[in-house]
């Protein structure tokens, strides 16, 4: 039944609110395990193709917005400060700063977001940006700095080790990346925040995952559909941090 339903044509529907057309468009997409329809898929990528109809810098803006659209993870009201691990080319701060205007009005992207990544990134109007590695102490000073005294309420990671092509050392790496970001938000997440941190599959994630449900009321696993049908790679979605971490 699954197989059949992953050979079939999907229809994946875009919300003109938040993508800023006048009616629901259906875009269809092929998903197939075999390489060369993979190249052809890839080409005919609708998210690739969605994302530069709405001038997003990357795809993977869709997969927040579709985290947004499930746990509301943009609230309406002023809610402090966003941080976003690994944000470059910009598409979830993008996707951010568009949330936060529709939600929360057209001054609200001041101070919206603290962002860091390894590589540069582009400006984006609200969005700060502090380039280096999150795992670095220093680093993790300055985001204390930009931070200042305001409330982080959400706590965001999209970040992927660099590939070595090695199944066990990615996941390792991927788990590394997700533990920084779990003690990142043991000492800056306010209580009842919400984190969202990426990982990509391999055994680890379970006690990951136990540790993580010891500082939030929900901890839920997500493959957007505009995660890559191949790519092992799952979301934690946390809600609610427990007042007495951190
Ligand atoms: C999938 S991309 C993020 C895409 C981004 N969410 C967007 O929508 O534009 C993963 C990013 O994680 C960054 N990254 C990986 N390890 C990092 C680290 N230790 N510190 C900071 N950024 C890191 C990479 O440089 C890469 O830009």
């Amino acid at each position: 039944m699954a197989s059949r339903i992953a050979h079939k044509t999907r229809l994946f529907l875009r919300s003109p609110r938040i993508l800023g057309i006048s009616q629901w468009v259906p875009v269809r997409y092929k998903s197939s395990s075999s390489s060369k329809r993979w190249t052809a898929a890839q080409a005919s990528d609708p998210f690739v193709k969605a994302a530069k109809a709405d001038s997003y810098r990357a795809r993977s803006s869709y997969k927040l917005i579709e985290l947004d659209k499930k746990y509301d993870l943009i609230r309406p009201k002023d809610e402090g400060v966003i941080v976003d691990c690994g944000s470059a080319p910009g598409g979830w701060c993008q996707v951010l700063a568009r949330l936060a205007q529709v939600k929360r009005g057209n001054d609200s992207s001041k101070g919206l977001a603290v962002a860091v990544d390894l590589l540069p990134m582009l400006p984006i109007a609200g969005v700060q940006f502090i380039q280096g590695d999150f795992t670095d102490a220093s680093i993790k000073r300055r985001l204390s700095e930009a931070i200042g005294d305001r409330r982080v309420k959400l706590v965001l990671s999209d970040m992927a080790p660099a590939f070595s092509g090695h199944h066990t050392t990615d996941h390792a790496r991927s788990m590394n990346l997700c533990e920084n970001v779990m003690a990142f938000a043991d000492e800056f997440l306010s209580s009842g925040g919400s984190l969202v941190c990426k990982y990509f599959m391999g055994g680890d994630e379970n006690e990951l995952r136990a540790e993580l449900r010891k500082r939030f009321a929900r901890v839920l696993s997500e493959k957007p559909d505009s995660s890559r049908k191949r790519s092992s790679e799952r979301y934690f979605v946390c809600i609610d941090k427990k007042p007495d971490i951190g």
